[in-house]
């Protein structure tokens, strides 16, 4: 397994280009599937599970390939409706094929995507509003079997808890619906007016997306589209999360601030200088004394939970004391005893963190348990005295490309190792 070794102490000064985002992609991908015609998508990010999805859509039918930077996916060559457990297995966006799947052909059977390091993550909120739209499910043997007599029907769904994979199963679902959907509690978050608009593209009726009230008018029959995916607001956080904690600046490239603003506060609450236009964040720290943070982590326009555990790392090195409270995920956390062994002053009480002043970080070899928690150690490292290994790089790989290029062209001495 691959490894980061980091020699800490390092500045960091210089420009990042962001790549599209994950979270934008995976679910924009998807949707693929509901399209009788081929979709050019470009910004897709190079990740493990923009591969892991691939794979999927191959497995279900759907012609893909790149064309230089362009992922092509054919949904008219779709013939399949199963997603196997050992492709979701690898990747819990995979539950995001049930909705298309089914609305499309009728019936699906999707692997139930099960727990990860961060939680126990049920996909109850999927179920129930495809149920409310008229779905059969069942399920059985780890699998979601659902099925459809005719086309779902549109249906006022009242999602009980924010869930943004629900809110994008159900708004690809309700696109090929019979009739209106109303989805109330919808999620706000960028990546849902993404998967929105590219909808709207394929030939979708949809207003209300970016809002906590969504209305869907079926249409019988969706197209192929060209859409380019939205920048990563999480790789852009975590680069200026870097740079605020290395005491350097960063200029973020083919960004979004908009998707940014709770994170750009609480950046500037840290006492970084943050300077925006629509597409461009600079952050400057020199000279700068970075203060703790609190921090609650919420559904959007609230605190990102991605960047959770990167604000708990600036804490860490920060001067003061501050809490961070975690309100998504019950294990979101694993990042802490890690952050401990490289010397962290942190204390977890429940769902809260609180991190007191820190003296030094001590590289070590740690383990990364997950995607955001990896981030975290790489940018303990890159601050820490002396030598830090992160094992289990394939969860960075999951959702940052080729972040050791980037951060070794903005000065951190950072090297993959084969293992
Ligand atoms: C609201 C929120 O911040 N969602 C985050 C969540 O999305 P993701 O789509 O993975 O998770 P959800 O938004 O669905 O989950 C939000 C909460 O609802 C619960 N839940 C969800 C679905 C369901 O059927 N039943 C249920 O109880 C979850 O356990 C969780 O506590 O993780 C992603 C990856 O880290 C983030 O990008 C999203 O911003
Ligand atoms: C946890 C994340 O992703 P996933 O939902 O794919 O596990 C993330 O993007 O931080």
């Amino acid at each position: 397994m691959d490894q980061f070794v980091i020699q800490g102490g390092t500045s960091l000064a210089g420009e990042v280009t962001i790549s599209g985002a994950k979270n934008a992609a995976l679910p924009i991908l998807f949707a693929a599937l509901l399209g009788n015609g081929k979709s050019t998508f470009s910004n897709v990010p190079r990740l493990r599970d923009i591969g892991t999805t691939e794979a999927l859509l191959t497995t279900l039918g759907a012609h893909v390939e790149w064309q230089q930077d362009k992922l092509i996916i054919d949904g008219a060559t779709v013939n399949n409706t199963l997603a196997p457990y050992d492709l979701v297995k690898q990747m819990r966006a995979s539950v995001l094929a049930l909705g298309p799947l089914l609305a499309r052909f009728g019936e699906a059977q999707v692997s139930l995507p099960g727990g990860c390091a961060i939680g126990a993550r049920p996909v109850d909120i999927h179920i129930q509003g495809l149920e409310r739209m008229g779905a059969t499910i069942n399920v059985e043997n780890g699998y979601i079997n659902a099925k459809t007599h005719g086309r779902l029907k549109g249906a006022d769904i009242l999602m009980e808890m924010v869930s943004v994979g629900a809110t994008e199963n159900l708004l690809m679902a309700a696109a090929l619906a019979e009739g209106k959907t109303v989805l109330e509690n919808a999620a706000r978050e960028p990546e849902i007016t993404d998967l929105a608009n590219c909808l709207i593209a394929m030939g979708a009726k949809i207003s209300g997306a970016g809002s906590s009230r969504i209305e869907i008018e079926g249409v019988e029959s969706l197209r192929g589209c060209d859409y380019s995916i939205l920048p990563d607001r999480i790789e852009t956080g975590t680069f200026l999360v870097a740079a605020a904690m290395a005491g350097g600046e960063v200029l973020c490239k083919n960004t979004d601030y908009h998707s940014l603003e709770p994170v750009i506060e609480k950046l500037r609450a840290a006492n970084a200088h943050v300077e925006v236009t629509d597409s461009r964040i600079y952050l400057d720290m020199r000279g700068r004394e970075l203060k703790a943070v609190n921090i609650k982590t919420m559904p959007h326009p609230g605190f990102p939970t991605d960047m959770q555990a990167q604000f708990t790392a600036l804490n860490v090195v920060a001067n003061g004391s501050a809490t961070i409270t975690e309100t998504i995920f019950e294990n979101r956390f694993m990042h802490v005893p890690e952050l401990q062994r490289m010397g962290a002053n942190i204390r977890l009480e429940g769902n809260t963190a609180i991190c007191g002043d820190t003296e030094y970080l001590s590289g070590a070899q740690v383990m990364a348990t997950d995607l955001r928690a990896s981030a975290s150690l790489i940018l303990s490292g890159i601050v820490a005295r002396g030598e830090t290994i992160v094992d289990r790089i394939y969860h960075v790989d999951r959702g940052y490309q080729r972040i050791e290029d980037k951060l070794s062209a903005l000065g951190a001495n950072i090297k993959r190792r084969a293992g």
